[in-house]
């Protein structure tokens, strides 16, 4: 009989032809969208950062004029927009702080001599865009960030925020009814009396599920009953797209789940191997 079996990879590859994705899709809010599969490529808008900024506590100033002593100008701290630098001076700058225009070097604070005027003298051997975290260094406006398809994690709605990204399209969920078939099954937590067994299954399957951010919509148990059988797949199918049923499909007298499912539709993969 061995010709009659269907390897794993053909019954899988047979089931997933057979089935369209599900496109029903929902707006969230980032700090709900944990977990949840993006609907939509999500594109930048901005700059991150958005402008150059300062790696340092310091003085932001020309390379040109650093030979000379310089008077501060402007003082620039995280948070503030800042203004064109005046040639022949230095900006006094904090970590974060956007780079005046102008200014293409920071000199740490720990580094520079005041004079008797407060002008400020920086060391020769000083590297021109050092200490300067230029715009755009981690993203740029227009770029794909993340593609639709993606199930979202921490690492992403960081991501998303840091972009200004708010509310994001999401599939919605799969819906998914555990059908359990079996007279001998008991719930764990009830006495196990002879001939029962604790149906596991269930949990086995409902756990995998839930960690998949599938939704398990309900949960049935029928005895080895043809009607029940067929009753409970109708009900189910009602409710989701997906019934995984388990239990019911040997060829004794007391297997009703082939019989139920070919008397409501059809059957095309069977006996894998
Ligand atoms: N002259 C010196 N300057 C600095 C020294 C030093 O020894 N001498 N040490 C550097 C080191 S090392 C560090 S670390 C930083 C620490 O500075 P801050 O604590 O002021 O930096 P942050 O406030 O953490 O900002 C860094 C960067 O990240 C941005 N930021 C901050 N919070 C958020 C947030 N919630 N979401 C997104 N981005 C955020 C912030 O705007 C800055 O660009 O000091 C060095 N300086
Ligand atoms: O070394 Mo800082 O103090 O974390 O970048």
């Amino acid at each position: 009989m061995a010709s009659t079996l269907i390897a794993v990879d053909d019954a899988i590859q047979h089931m997933l032809s057979a089935v369209a994705p599900l496109q029903r899709i929902e707006v969230v809010d980032l700090m709900a969208a944990a977990g949840r599969v993006l609907a939509e490529d999500q594109i930048a808008s901005c700059y991150v950062p958005p402008a150059d900024n300062s790696a340092m506590d310091g003085y932001a100033l020309r390379f040109a004029d650093a030979k000379a002593p310089l008077p501060i100008s402007q003082r620039v701290a995280a948070g503030q927009a800042s203004q064109p630098l005046r040639p022949g001076t230095c900006a006094h700058i904090f970590t974060g702080a956007e780079i005046p225009l102008g200014a293409d070097t920071v000199v740490m604070q720990e580094e520079i001599v005041l004079t008797a005027f407060d002008d400020v003298c920086v060391p020769s051997d000083i590297r021109i865009g050092q200490n300067i975290r230029p715009k755009g260094q981690d993203i740029q406006a227009g770029q794909c960030i993340i593609k639709a398809g993606t199930r979202l994690d921490y690492r992403h709605l960081g991501l998303l925020a840091s972009v200004g990204i708010a509310q994001v399209s999401v599939f919605l969920p799969i819906r998914v009814v555990l059908l359990s078939t079996g007279d001998e099954l008991v719930q764990p937590g009830e006495p196990l009396k002879a001939g029962q067994i604790y149906n596991s299954n269930r949990f086995l399957l409902q756990g995998f599920l839930q960690s998949q951010g599938v939704e398990v919509v309900r949960f049935i148990q029928v005895r080895d009953r043809f009607e029940e059988t067929l009753t409970a797949l109708e009900d189910a199918a009602d409710s989701a797209d997906l019934v995984i049923s388990t239990g019911g499909v040997s060829v004794g007298e007391e297997d009703h789940v082939k019989p139920a499912v070919e008397a409501l539709g059809q059957l095309s993969v069977w006996r894998l191997a």
